[in-house]
């Protein structure tokens, strides 16, 4: 067996947290057996950079041809300045990476890693037992809808088609059937005619599923529930803007946005990209501080979903609960580990 995997470091710790990632996932590949081929190719800022345009064409090729996408984050304030005067967004190449490869199912799970309480805000009490998985979907929505801009008036399209929102929500129902069994689908159903689509897709679908037990749950008030009583959720299923800002939100809540991985899939047998949910985040950029254990994770969740590896992908799961249970921690943790630190932590537990 073996594995062609396409690297986009990206830009701020883009970078720092994929060579973390790409060194943890070597070893995993060789201790397993699986053949590992990486190419590393230019995105996000870095390829605005080198060439003009965050998604180039060699890179788009790079990713449609290889099994898997491993991703760092793009962006920085550098481009942001640009971008007002007409200068091309490291985010509109990661919105056209999705697009491009057909990426609808954006899975983010978030779990509370043994002895982790105290780095939640949440009383040990409230965030104990929790383990959510968020099925976010990502290739419709505001993000993709037609847009106006202008400085005196602006609008985002929200639109989404019945059979988009299907596919995404089948994805959920499929995952609540090997986990607790229960789906959330979360919406604004009392206002958006998007979100009255989706609850009724749901709805819908659901007698196929006789197995799983449905709640729908409003997303103001979804925001709330995930501060007070997150262990009570299984999957979560939401459209894209919603499912974006409630990741960050759980991330959070169970440690830190430095342990959130995440796999986007899109028809089965095509290559995934596999990420962590953080930014580029410019303000802890090149000091050895960000915390890779997102990058690490999301890794593993390459190996489960596109390279059909599950012995491997738990066994660097373990090597991080392990790194973690040593007390090791980084900046985010309200600790002083390094970056280097903690990867060097991760490749010793393997
Ligand atoms: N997938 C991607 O490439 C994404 C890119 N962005 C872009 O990233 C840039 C920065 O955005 P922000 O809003 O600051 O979000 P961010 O996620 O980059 O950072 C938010 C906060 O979390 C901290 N943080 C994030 N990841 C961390 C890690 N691994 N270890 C320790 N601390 C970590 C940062 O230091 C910052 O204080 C923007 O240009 C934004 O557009 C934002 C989200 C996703
Ligand atoms: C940078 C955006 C395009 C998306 C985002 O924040 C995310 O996917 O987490
Ligand atoms: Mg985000």
């Amino acid at each position: 067996m073996s594995l062609h995997v396409t690297i986009l470091p990206g830009d701020g710790i883009g970078p720092e947290v994929t060579e973390a990632a790409e060194r943890v996932l070597a070893v995993a590949c060789e201790a397993a057996g699986i053949g590992l081929r990486t190419d590393h190719e230019l995105f996000g800022g870095a390829a605005i950079d080198a060439t003009g345009d965050p998604f180039p064409e060699k890179t788009r090729h790079a990713c449609l041809t290889c099994d898997a996408v491993l991703l760092g984050a793009v962006g920085g304030p550098r481009w942001d300045e640009a971008a007002k005067t007409g200068g091309p967004r490291p985010e509109k190449g990661l919105l056209a990476l999705r697009s491009a490869m057909g990426l609808f199912a954006n899975l983010r799970p978030s779990r509370l890693f043994p002895g982790m309480e105290d780095a939640s805000p949440l009383r040990p009490e409230r965030v104990e037992g929790t383990d959510v998985l968020i099925v976010r979907e990502l290739t419709g929505g505001v993000y993709f809808g037609e847009k106006t801009e202008g400085t005196e008036a602006a609008s985002d399209l929200m639109p989404y088609s019945r059979a988009e929102v299907e596919r995404v929500v089948r994805v959920a129902f499929e995952a609540a059937r090997g986990r607790k069994k229960h789906l959330t689908s979360v919406d604004k159903a009392n206002v958006l005619a998007t979100s009255r689509l989706w609850r009724h897709a749901v709805e819908a679908l659901a007698p196929d599923y006789p197995d799983v037990t449905v709640d729908h749950v409003l997303v103001d008030a979804m925001a709330m529930h995930l501060t007070t009583r997150p262990a009570r959720f299984d999957v979560v299923v939401t459209e894209n803007l919603f499912g974006d800002v409630l990741s960050d939100e759980l991330s959070a809540v169970v440690g830190s946005i430095g342990l959130a991985a995440s796999a986007s899939l899109g028809e089965p047998g095509k290559p995934g990209v596999y990420e962590p949910i953080h930014g580029s985040a410019p303000d802890i950029a090149g000091q050895s501080a960000a915390n890779p254990a997102g990058a690490i994770l999301s890794a593993a969740m390459l190996l489960r979903h596109s390279g059909d590896a599950p012995e491997a992908a738990a066994r660097i799961e373990a090597a991080v609960e392990a790194a973690l249970g040593q007390g090791l921690r980084t900046r985010d943790l309200g600790g002083s580990a390094s970056t280097e630190d903690f990867t060097k932590a991760v490749l010793a537990a393997l």
